[in-house]
């Protein structure tokens, strides 16, 4: 997923001569390559890893406004995606720990300060907090990247300043968040108060670590609430040193603790704790099935799941072609592929095909793979070594279903996670390079005629995250939006992600939204209060 500034760097792109100029280009194209033989040579990927400009302070759990250890004393690595090298051994969380936590974040919401608190006071200390992620931006970039191999450039000019901005969208809403009066039948006094849920658990992937982290810790924590947060297992560390920053703001002991651990340990403590009133997950639609229920076998808690996708990008006949490839590579390849939202099924009418798939080759030969420290860097390596064997044996799947693969295909270097980037063209809808979540480098290119065709192959998915729709005429593009059945319809652009703009799943890609107004009710009890009254209502 990107942001207002990724678009803004997208549209640089675009209006921009080729990136052709920088250094680490694939090396050793091959001109004379007929289709589904380029290779990519060894390249950049290969070179001396850069040192990160940043030291690993913390690797403890944050419980109770302290850093602590384990309970068990257990540790577990976190790697550097570049080398697959160890980073620092964090401490590993598991269901004490998780107990640990939630009676800390009960006593802090049962007791206070927290949800006590005036709201303008809870807004004044998110917003010391977003000045300080600001001040301390470049170490937080540089510990977000190594721990995710994402480009350094993608994470300091778009990520973190996102990161703040969602913070201080969130700290505006603080004290501004109020129930209603409502008119009854007969001489009563109404009012529906909007109270904070209770304590929030707070499952997190790996491949948006700080903007998962503001997207649930935001909006709980404007609406009074006390967290316990488990982050991804390959992922702990920019979560805990931006928590760090929120105690320094004054955030009150027990009001976000943050658990770094596996799944099945840790998440699954928090997903069935009887304590805990309300989950928010985000990752793959699988384990949302898990979470949910063990949400309902433990205490029915409310259960928010933003979750996996297959999203489709329409390039229609009347599209600026140029334009259009650039937009489909973007909302594929950014991130590495690794984005929930990706357009990972590129749709594109038949009267521009051919012309579509030179380019769109052109484009993903062009692309500039290396070490994500390294200016210039478009895709750096994928997260760990099971991410990248699943993407390799889709890439195995796509060449044995008959796809053609038009470039990339393979393992850049032997360190490291890097893949080329991949496009298959003659793409079959039920390919698995076209049914499943892929989540790397990898473009699946199909043909369409028409646009009820496309609709109907569009929605043919038990996703139903988002798309992108890529047309100059005013009918198709409201024939198209209203027609997808998904969360978000990005038309003429891609991934533009802002603090008010809702983003969730509609069918298997999840429940609830998050980000704007919506994101607050995920978080808010509404309890009606009814009084007598003396008089009727209305004097
Ligand atoms: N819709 C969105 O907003 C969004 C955003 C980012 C990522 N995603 C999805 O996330 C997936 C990639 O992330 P991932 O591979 O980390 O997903 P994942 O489901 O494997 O893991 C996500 C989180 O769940 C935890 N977890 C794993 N097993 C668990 C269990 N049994 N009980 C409780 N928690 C458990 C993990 O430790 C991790 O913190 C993709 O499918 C992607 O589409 C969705």
């Amino acid at each position: 997923m990107a942001y207002r500034r990724v678009s803004s760097l997208l549209s640089r792109s675009l209006s921009s001569s080729p990136v052709t100029s920088l250094l680490l280009l694939p090396q050793g194209r091959n001109s004379s390559c007929a289709r589904g033989l380029h290779r990519f040579g060894t390249a950049v990927a290969v070179e001396e890893p850069i040192k990160p400009p940043v030291q690993v302070n913390q690797t403890q759990l944050l419980i109770n406004g302290q850093f602590v250890d384990a309970a068990s004393g257990k540790t577990f690595p976190t790697s550097d995606p570049r080398t697959g090298e160890v980073i620092a051994s964090v401490a590993e969380g598991d269901k004490e720990d998780i107990n640990r936590a939630v009676s800390a974040a009960r006593k802090a919401f049962d007791e206070g300060p927290w949800p006590k608190m005036s709201p303008y006071e809870r807004s004044k200390i998110i917003y010391r907090f977003a000045d300080l992620l600001e001040k301390h931006k470049d170490e937080l970039a540089a510990l977000e990247v190594w721990d995710t191999g994402k480009p350094y450039e993608q994470v300091a000019s778009a990520e973190i300043p996102t990161l703040v901005r969602l913070f201080r969208y969130y700290a505006g809403w603080a004290d501004k968040i109020h129930g209603l009066t409502v008119p009854a039948d007969g001489p009563h006094h109404v009012q529906v108060l909007h109270e904070p849920i209770g304590v929030a658990g707070q499952i997190i992937p790996w491949n948006f670590p700080l903007l998962m982290y503001v997207w649930k810790v935001g909006p709980a924590l404007a609406c009074g609430n006390t967290i316990v947060l488990k982050t991804a297992e390959q992922t702990p560390l920019s979560a805990l040193y931006a928590s760090q920053l929120f105690h320094e703001a004054g955030l009150p002991p027990g009001v976000l603790n943050v658990i770094s651990g596996y799944g099945p340990t840790a998440g699954a403590a928090l997903a069935s704790h009887m304590d805990v009133d309300k989950l928010a997950f985000t990752g793959s639609t699988d384990t949302g099935k898990i979470v949910l229920e063990l949400a309902a076998r433990s205490n029915l808690k409310p259960v928010t799941l933003e979750l996996g996708g297959k999203s489709p990008f329409i390039v229609c006949e009347d599209a600026n072609v140029d334009r259009a490839v650039e937009l489909a590579h973007f909302a594929l390849f950014f991130n590495q592929g690794q984005c929930c939202c990706a357009g990972s099924r590129t749709f594109v009418h038949e009267s521009v095909y051919d012309e579509f798939i030179e380019k769109a080759k052109a484009r993903a030969m062009r692309r500039v793979v290396g070490d994500p420290f390294r200016k210039g860097v478009e895709q750096g390596p994928q997260i760990d070594l099971e991410q990248f064997e699943k993407v390799m044996n889709y890439i195995k799947a796509g060449i044995e279903c008959g796809a053609i693969l038009e470039t990339g295909g393979e393992r850049i270097g032997s360190k490291g996670y890097y893949i080329q980037p991949t496009v298959f063209t003659d793409v079959k809808d039920g390919m698995p390079i076209a049914t499943d979540e892929i989540f790397g480098p990898v473009q699946s290119i199909l043909k369409f005629r028409d646009v009820n065709e496309v609709i109907q192959r569009a929605n043919a998915t038990h996703y139903g995250l988002a798309a992108g729709v890529f047309t100059s005429d005013i009918d198709t593009a409201n024939t198209l939006t209203r027609a997808l059945r998904v969360g978000t319809v990005w038309v003429n652009c891609f991934d533009v992600f802002d603090a008010a703009i809702p983003f969730g799943g509609f069918k298997m890609s999840g429940h609830g939204r998050e980000k704007g107004i919506y994101s607050l009710n995920n978080y808010l009890q509404v309890k009606a209060v009814v009084t007598p009254l003396k008089n009727p209502a209305w004097l």
